[in-house]
């Protein structure tokens, strides 16, 4: 393999869409800045000192076999799984320091979307898309109309936006697979995030589904300026719709580059190179090594 496929914990050369850089908080232009990033499950090490900044607007495809620790880095980078050592800084917060209040204000700010898309099946679109804006709102809401009129407009836009405004009463659970995702993005669309962090969201639907939900994400996205970062194990989609593709294999960057004149082999030397472990496997390898005293 050449050796400039894999440049562990390098930025990539900035994509081909990349939009104008805001300062966060630190004052920092990145969106994410992951320095030396480990986490570990009691002998497990998900995350295997990660190096890596996002800058605003890129669109992140994350690829790895299963088990190379690309769930455990996206839950990282919005503080669902606390980091064991290292640092992490999203939208210009120290995820690592932060906690309650400021915790939960930076989540409002990073929107998720889940392989599983986490709707209330008895509750129609419309409903669920609304649910985005808990966080703008106080007290409880019962039904649809307990909505503002202003809300209620904005959450029939987002469902229009994924092409499903014609959906937006019917219950969740009798729309199809990949209606639910364009429903659940349209929910985080409803968050107002900043940042996207998408985890295999095409993993349950079939090939064509697959491909038209992450369309829709990718567009409205860019629409927004959002920067995504999305874990995937489709190559063909990942070099298509990405500005740049980081591969996780054994906690460890092993790929980081633009997308632009990226082979699909080298994507999916990701992946070979795992085979190869599996026919010989390395037991040290994603193992926490006990230094001999
Ligand atoms: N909560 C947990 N408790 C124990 N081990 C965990 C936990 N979460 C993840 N791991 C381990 O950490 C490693 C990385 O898992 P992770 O889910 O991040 O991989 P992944 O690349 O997202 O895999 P997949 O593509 O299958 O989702 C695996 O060995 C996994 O078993």
């Amino acid at each position: 393999m050449n050796s400039a496929e894999l440049v562990p914990g390098q930025p990539a050369q900035p994509g081909p869409r990349s939009v104008p850089p805001t300062r966060g908080e630190s004052g920092n232009q990145d969106v994410v800045v992951v320095e030396d990033l480990v986490k570990t499950f009691d002998s497990v090490v998900a995350c295997d000192r990660i190096s890596l900044r996002i800058g605003p607007g890129e669109l992140i495809a994350l690829v790895g076999r299963s088990g190379g620790g690309k769930s455990t880095l996206l839950r990282t980078l919005n503080g669902l799984s606390p980091a064991t050592s290292g640092r992490v800084e999203v939208l210009g917060v120290d995820v690592t320091q932060a906690r309650g209040a400021s915790l939960r204000r930076l989540r409002r700010r990073v929107g998720m979307v889940f392989q599983q898309f986490h709707l209330v099946g008895r509750l129609t679109a419309m409903a669920n898309v609304l649910t985005g804006a808990l966080g703008r709102v106080t007290g409880p809401r019962y039904g649809v109309l307990s909505w503002s009129r202003t809300l209620r407009r904005s959450a029939l836009e987002q469902l229009d936006r994924v092409g499903l405004a014609d959906r937006a009463f019917q219950r969740a659970d009798t729309l199809s697979g990949g209606q639910q995702q364009r429903v659940a993005i349209a929910r985080t669309l409803m968050q107002g995030p900043e940042l996207v962090l998408a985890d295999e969201p095409v993993a349950s639907l079939d090939p064509e589904s697959a491909a038209q939900v992450l369309d829709v994400l990718v567009r409205v996205c860019a629409e927004d300026r959002l920067t995504v970062v999305c874990s995937l194990h489709q190559v063909e989609l990942a070099i298509g719709w990405s500005d740049r593709i980081i591969g996780l294999r054994a906690g460890r960057v092993v790929l980081d580059r633009s997308t632009a004149g990226l082979q699909r082999a080298q994507v999916e030397a990701v992946y070979r190179d795992a085979d190869s472990d599996t026919r010989e496997p390395d037991r040290s390898r994603n193992r926490i090594r006990i230094r001999a005293s």
